[in-house]
């Protein structure tokens, strides 16, 4: 499998998670590519990629600052997802109670309405947990990896 991780972030925990979760996935796999989702043109999302995206939430339950030229550039293509499986992982903060974590559901709305399959459970991180971003999404990566080998 060929996977592509994104991230949208505002102070960097997403990328720290981004970048481990790359890590750990080049210890099996050859082809991974992490990108700042305002690195990544939208027409890239491709089925032959297993995409996985880290997003936090900012403003009240919005996009973090380097999703937000991706979320109009998406809304400018509606680039057609058939095909494409991803999975989700959502940073937040259960301060904020009902916005919490909804940043990364604005790109998981766009991708599901756009007709890509979302794979394993969905990720979140709690700002206001004691668990590092990291370990949780290291702790859940596999159960995403299962779920993707079983539906390819
Ligand atoms: C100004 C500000 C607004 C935030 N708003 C929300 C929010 O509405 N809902 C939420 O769940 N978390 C919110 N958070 C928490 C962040 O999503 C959380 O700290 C996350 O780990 C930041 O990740 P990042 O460094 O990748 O942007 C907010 C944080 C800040 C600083």
């Amino acid at each position: 499998m060929k996977f592509t991780v994104l991230y949208g972030t505002e102070s960097g925990n997403s990328e720290l998670i981004a970048e481990d979760l790359g890590a750990k996935l080049r210890e099996t796999h050859d082809d991974v590519e992490v990108f700042d989702l305002q690195n990544f043109d939208p027409a890239e999302l491709t089925p032959e990629r297993f995409t996985i995206v880290v997003c936090s939430t900012h403003g009240e339950g919005d996009l973090p600052n380097t999703a937000i030229p991706f979320a109009e550039a998406f809304d400018a293509a509606l680039p057609d997802l058939t095909g494409v499986r991803y999975a989700m992982f959502g940073l937040g903060d259960t301060f904020y109670e009902e916005t919490y974590s909804q940043g990364s559901e604005h790109i998981d709305r766009r991708f599901a309405q756009q007709g890509a399959e979302r794979v394993g459970d969905y990720g979140r991180h709690d700002a206001s947990s004691w668990d590092m971003g990291s370990d949780v999404a290291l702790e859940w990566l596999p159960g995403v990896l299962e779920a993707a080998s079983a539906t390819v």
